[in-house]
């Protein structure tokens, strides 16, 4: 029976006090020996009791802590097996009954392999033996299958027990204890972990991470790569060693307001490598807090951008600037206009806007070749620029047009008398002679002014007004500049009402061809041998439109493509006609071609297609071309000219004598005949220059085997003198005004 507490007490209360006993106190009857031995006996017999008392509760402690163990072992949040030698459970706590599914009696004897995963077996067994043997600071890492089947990721590690002296049956062998424990989510984790850290490296942007106080405590291969610094000579360091002191402090100080304030910032910056030098990146900074919201890591990723910096300035210098003369091109001056006129209403100021145009420019072209003419452009851009400010735009508007944007007058006076006398100084400087490789070369400019908001509002508007102004300082004699007045500006309105109404024109029919006889001088009675079609508009409201009026205005847009087609064929569809009905003396029609109709790409395509839908001969086609348009596209003028003489339709040159009438040109060109101006012709009887010119003119045609055609006999004199000195052809009101088709029917007795 189990003693309490207080049995025990008095127990011990009474073998003290039988412990001090003195032989006076004994019963006196019996002997002192006795009395002695009496005595011990009891005290003995105390003793004994005692202890009796003692094992029992030392063998009721151990059955409780025993138990206690049990619980402990059983309970214990990892797993706990014993192994024999061979993998053989042994022993198994309920944590590993629970995480395997099976009861003790399930896994006693079993081998531990059976347990795990197919694709681990080869591990453990390759492993167990040196593990059973020298578990100390080794772990196994494997998956052990739940009751489902299910993998379970653990750690075995392990201590082995050595058997005991007197040890149960259990433990009188060695034995391996093995302890297991969940990592399933340690695994994730590290899988997580390997998984960043392989993106951290592979990244193609550069990281760095860095300590609260910018310490760079990590980077990655990209960052080396961009910037040449490896990790041992960047770790410790801050990020002040890539600066380039291109970002000012303020930069600096916004920037870690941002990533403070609002966790991010990101922004360009440039910066300098390893070797010294700069690049510009792409940059994003985030702050990185721990859970108590303290800044734990800052993590900067980077890009660098240089390449993409510099095709960007390429794209848009090529974009936005004109590559020989380097100067803003038209998209940037509408810019920049655009900006200006918007500043300018705002703090109401005042713009000039100058268009300038070298004179002769295309001469130099012709004679000096175009590297001459580059180098000419080159410099007169690097003129102009000296001659405004910084703040001004100088603009390349196309060939030998210029234009200059002045801004921020005042008034309306300051801006008029300051462009003047920037117009003046333009001009001088101009007029200054060009060196250009070795050949000086004296050139001037023509200039036209005009201010914002006094005689325009718009980008557009600003340079055509100026351009009109050009033309007048060209006009007065070239090496001037005149202000945008009011006339021009009303035949600024003509003009552009012209050109609104010219969009019409051609779907609205109201084109008319004339056609003007070409008569044989040689022949009595003079024969018409042909016609040249002569474009006429039939204006709504204006009535008949000469071709001078309106044939620049459709050149400029463009519109004397679709416009000259029609003209083709309309002259094309008619001269057949007329051939049709026998008329053989009808040898040519001349149809005029502007230069614009030249740079058309298909354009000996068209006409080819002309002659098929129309049906007429290519023999009896004459085209007409003037000698600026020689002048300005020669070489692809002669390769279509070629062309079209090959299909064999002829050419003739026009308006001969009014431009440079070089003699090299006639040579160069493939043509057929020439027409002398008329203004030669209206005065031959009385000038005797215009007598030299033609008789000149006839005489190189002669030798040259040209027809010579004579434009404007208005009378039967001039007629006379022309065909006495050599001419066989010709055309003029003497014989007729251009006239459309059905109007020459009864003019003409052929036609009866
Ligand atoms: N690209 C194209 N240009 C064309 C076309 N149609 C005409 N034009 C060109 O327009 C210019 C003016 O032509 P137009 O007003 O028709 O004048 C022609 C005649 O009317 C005029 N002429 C003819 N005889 C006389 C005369 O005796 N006296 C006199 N004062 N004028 C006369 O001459 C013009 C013919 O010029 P040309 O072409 O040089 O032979 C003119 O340059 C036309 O070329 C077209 O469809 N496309």
């Amino acid at each position: 029976m189990k003693k309490n507490p207080a049995d025990i007490d008095d127990l011990r209360h009474e073998a003290e006090s039988l412990i001090n006993f003195e032989p006076n106190h004994l019963d006196a009857d019996l002997p002192l020996d006795l009395q002695t031995l009496f005595h011990e006996l009891n005290v003995h017999q105390i003793e004994l009791r005692m202890q009796n008392e003692q094992l029992v509760e030392a063998q009721q402690q151990l059955i409780a802590s025993r138990n206690d163990f049990i619980t402990l072992f059983d309970l214990a949040p990892v797993g706990f097996l014993r192994l024999d030698e061979k993998g053989r459970i042994l022993q198994s706590n309920q944590t590993v009954q629970e995480m395997l599914g099976k009861s003790h009696s399930e896994l006693r004897d079993k081998f531990l392999a059976a347990f795990i995963h197919a694709d681990d077996l080869s591990i453990f067994n390759a492993r167990y033996n040196a593990f059973y043997k020298k578990p100390e600071g080794k772990q196994i890492e494997l998956r052990v299958l739940d009751m489902h089947k299910k993998p379970i990721y653990v750690e075995l590690s392990g201590r082995l027990i050595k058997k005991q002296a007197g040890a149960s049956v259990d433990f009188n062998h060695d034995c391996l204890l093995v302890n297991i424990i969940t990592i399933g989510e340690r695994k994730k984790m590290e899988e997580q972990l390997k998984l960043a850290a392989k993106v951290f490296e592979h990244s193609q942007e550069s990281i760095m991470i860095t300590a609260p106080d910018t310490t760079i405590l990590k980077i990655n291969f990209a960052f080396t790569a961009v910037t040449g610094y490896k990790p041992a000579e960047v770790i410790g360091r801050t990020p002040k060693i890539l600066s380039s002191g291109r970002q000012s402090p303020e930069f600096y100080r916004d920037m870690w307001q941002k990533i403070n304030k609002e966790g991010c910032w990101q922004g360009e910056i440039w910066n300098r490598r390893k070797n010294g030098d700069l690049y510009a990146e792409w940059l994003s900074i985030c702050r990185i807090n721990d859970k108590f919201g303290r800044v734990s890591h800052y993590i900067g990723i980077f890009s660098d951008i240089t390449l993409r910096k510099l095709n960007e300035k390429q794209i848009e210098q090529l974009a936005y600037f004109d590559p020989l003369t380097e100067l803003p091109n038209r998209a940037l001056l509408n810019d920049r206009l655009k900006q200006g006129i918007v500043q300018a209403v705002r703090h109401k100021l005042w713009l000039s806007v100058f268009f300038l145009d070298l004179d002769r420019f295309k001469i130099l072209n012709d004679t000096l070749g175009h590297f001459a003419g580059d180098l000419l452009l080159q410099n007169v851009a690097k003129r102009l620029k000296s001659c405004v400010r910084e703040s001004d735009t100088v603009a390349r508007f196309g060939g030998d047009e210029f234009v200059i944007l002045l801004t921020d007058f005042v008034d309306e006076q300051s801006a008029a008398l300051h462009s003047a006398e920037i117009a003046k100084k333009i001009l001088d400087v101009l007029s200054q002679p060009f060196d250009l490789s070795g050949n000086q070369f004296i050139t001037s400019t023509s200039i036209g002014f005009t201010l914002f908001p006094k005689d325009g509002s718009s980008v557009d508007e600003l340079i055509k007004n100026a351009d009109a102004a050009m033309y007048h300082a060209k006009a007065s004699g070239r090496n001037n500049y005149q202000y945008f007045s009011d006339n021009m500006r009303s035949e600024a309105l003509t003009r552009s009402t012209l050109e609104n109404d010219l969009h019409h024109a051609l779907p609205n029919h109201e084109f008319i061809v004339y056609y003007q006889p070409l008569i044989d001088l040689q022949t009595t009675p003079n024969q018409i041998i042909g016609f040249e079609a002569l474009l006429r508009w039939n204006h709504p409201r204006k009535g008949l439109i000469s071709p001078d009026d309106f044939i620049p205005i459709a050149e400029e847009t463009g519109m004397i493509v679709a416009i000259g087609e029609w003209v083709l064929k309309s002259a094309c569809k008619q001269f057949k006609i007329w051939r049709d009905q026998d008329q053989p003396q009808l040898k040519k029609i001349c149809v005029n071609l502007s230069a614009r109709q030249f740079l058309q790409n298909d354009l000996v395509h068209s006409i080819r297609q002309c002659l098929d839908s129309t049906g007429l001969d290519a023999r009896f086609l004459e085209i007409e071309i003037t000698e600026t348009v020689m002048m300005q596209h020669m070489s692809a003028v002669i390769r279509i000219l070629q062309q079209l003489m090959q299909m064999g339709i002829t050419v003739s040159l026009d308006d001969f004598g009014t431009g440079y009438s070089s003699l090299t040109y006639l040579k160069k060109f493939p043509i057929n005949s020439i027409k002398i101006d008329r203004s030669f012709v209206r005065d031959i009887l009385n000038d005797p220059d215009d007598k030299v010119i033609v008789h000149s003119i006839i005489s190189i045609a002669r030798h040259m085997r040209l027809d010579i055609i004579a434009e404007g006999i208005e009378n039967k004199e001039q007629a006379t003198y022309l065909m006495q000195a050599g001419c066989r052809f010709g055309q003029g009101f003497l014989y007729s005004k251009p006239l459309p088709a059905d109007g020459l029917i009864d003019l003409f007795p052929m036609f009866d």
